[in-house]
């Protein structure tokens, strides 16, 4: 067993929830966003939220959303950490880590290792990076693509912060990408649905199980 640090995001039904907190998730996101089929409104997120609380950090997933529903959210559902996954800049970062008082993660999105140096910036107000593809062009949403980018860019990258990688993991290939990316700390959605936007207790149970033994490959 490892402390890998592991996030099953959009999760949007009770039983689900019970999965992920069941299986040992550390981190459990509800997205609020209405162009994604996972998106979920308030009132089933405060419910779910409540399932979570105090046994898992609860991550509230915004794509630029303006203060006043990222102030509905903060008093309605009381997330641990918002998840900002669309352009947010540093700036707006920071201001909502003030507002809030809460955990700020932010998405940046990668292909080659030009675009890390974003994360520099980031970093430096944020508590999180997450790391994700870049969405396909002919994409919707910004995240929960399934789509996954050369794992090996992270290794040994040095931030002030820590970060987490996400984009394309299942219970397949979460393995080597920790192995290969040098980072614990990994999030899931898209491969843990049955079909887009559903998720499967079972597929939750199995990549939970993997990423928790799974092991950085050191000496390389
Ligand atoms: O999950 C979504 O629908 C979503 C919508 C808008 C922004 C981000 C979203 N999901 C996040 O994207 C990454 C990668 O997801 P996947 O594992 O490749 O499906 C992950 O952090 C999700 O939380």
């Amino acid at each position: 067993m490892t402390d890998n640090l592991i996030k099953i995001c959009g999760l949007s039904t009770e039983e689900t929830v019970q999965a992920a907190l069941d299986a040992g998730a550390d981190m459990i996101g509800l997205v609020f966003f209405p162009k994604s089929p996972r998106h979920v409104g308030l009132s089933e997120a405060c419910k779910l939220a409540d399932m979570a609380r105090g046994k898992a950090d609860i991550v509230a997933l915004t794509v630029n959303m303006d203060l006043d529903g990222l102030s509905r959210i903060n008093e309605l559902v009381a997330p641990d950490w918002f998840q900002f996954h669309g352009s947010e800049t540093p700036e707006a970062c920071a201001a909502a880590k003030v507002m809030y008082k809460k955990k700020i993660m932010k998405a940046v999105a990668i292909s080659e290792a030009a675009d890390l140096e974003q994360a520099v910036f980031y970093s430096i107000v944020c508590d999180r990076i997450l790391f994700d593809a870049k969405p396909p062009e002919d994409s919707d949403v910004p995240g929960g693509n399934g789509v996954s980018f050369d794992w090996t860019l992270l290794k040994g990258l040095d931030l002030a912060k820590p970060f987490m990688l996400s984009g394309g993991l299942n219970a397949s290939n979460v393995a080597e990408a920790i192995a290969l990316s040098g980072t614990t700390a990994i999030d899931a959605s898209s491969g843990i649905e049955r079909e887009k936007g559903v998720k499967d207790s079972e597929l939750i149970r199995a990549f939970v199980a993997t990423a928790r033994s799974a092991q950085v490959v050191s000496g390389e």
